[in-house]
């Protein structure tokens, strides 16, 4: 039977745990980022990111949510640096978002929710043979987020929304190629990072999570074309149970 988990209702996120007993682990995601709790490391140097826009392959509806999914066969597209040892490969990326703008991202700030909070989801290419195999390693996955808020349009995000008007039913999928996801990237590339989980099931605790501190802005109107898909797709903040969260040393 599939295994059938949402974000509200009788199978909610306080449900998961049901058939996902590691939602009650001790790296879950997402958390509140507690900032004067954050620890400066000298060590921890930039992340280098390099995407090949020729690795953009197709959108798709998967009902609580949409992902870009790019050809993950090479090493065209990888990150590496910072936080992490070797390669992971770009596998696909998504966004979280809630009711309203006023809340939507997974993690938070010192409490403050964003609107919407980007997920580029990478797995170690240099130990493992795919994403299936990375994703129940310790080191298997490595996942960039970068916080949405709300002000004007953004005209990168804008390609994505034009194209959510042809995967509006779950299962549907179409072309989407040549898309640059280094342009949903802020300016300032300071970062936090922790080791946590996957946000939704199976909630696999393989991820170092890359949050980069500085938000990039989208419109309302932009936000109101992701819930048209579904209204709300968001975990909420998760207990920290000791971790340490680094902070790159800009
Ligand atoms: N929101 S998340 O942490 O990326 N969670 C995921 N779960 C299943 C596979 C892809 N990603
Ligand atoms: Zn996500």
């Amino acid at each position: 039977a599939s295994l059938n988990w949402s974000y509200e209702g009788d199978n909610g996120p306080d449900q998961w745990h049901k058939l996902y007993p590691v939602a009650n682990g001790n790296l879950q995601s997402p958390i509140d980022i507690k900032t004067k709790n954050v620890k400066k490391d000298p060590s921890l140097g930039h992340l280098h990111v390099t995407w090949n826009l020729s690795t953009c392959k197709e959108i798709v509806n998967i009902g609580h949510s949409f992902h870009v999914n790019f050809e993950d066969k090479d090493n065209r597209s990888v990150v590496t640096g910072g936080p992490l040892t070797g390669n992971y490969r770009l596998q696909q990326f998504h966004f979280h978002w809630g009711r309203t703008d006023d809340y939507g991202s997974e993690h938070t700030v010192d409490g403050r929710k964003y609107a919407s909070e980007l997920h580029l989801v990478h797995w170690n290419s240099d130990k493992y043979s795919s994403f299936a195999e990375a994703s129940d390693k310790p080191d298997g996955l490595a996942i960039i987020a970068v916080f949405l808020q709300v002000g004007p349009p953004h005209e990168c995000v804008q390609k994505i929304v034009t194209a959510l008007g042809s995967i509006k039913t779950k299962g549907k999928k179409a072309p989407f190629t040549n898309f640059d996801p280094s342009t949903l990237l802020p300016g300032s590339l300071d970062y936090w990072t922790y080791p946590g989980s996957l946000t939704h099931p199976p909630l696999l605790e393989s991820v170092t999570w890359i949050i980069y501190k500085e938000p990039i802005t989208v419109s309302s109107e932009q936000l109101a074309q992701f819930r048209s898909l579904t209204v709300t797709n968001h975990r909420l903040p998760q207990p920290l149970k000791g971790r340490q969260i680094e902070c790159s040393y800009v």
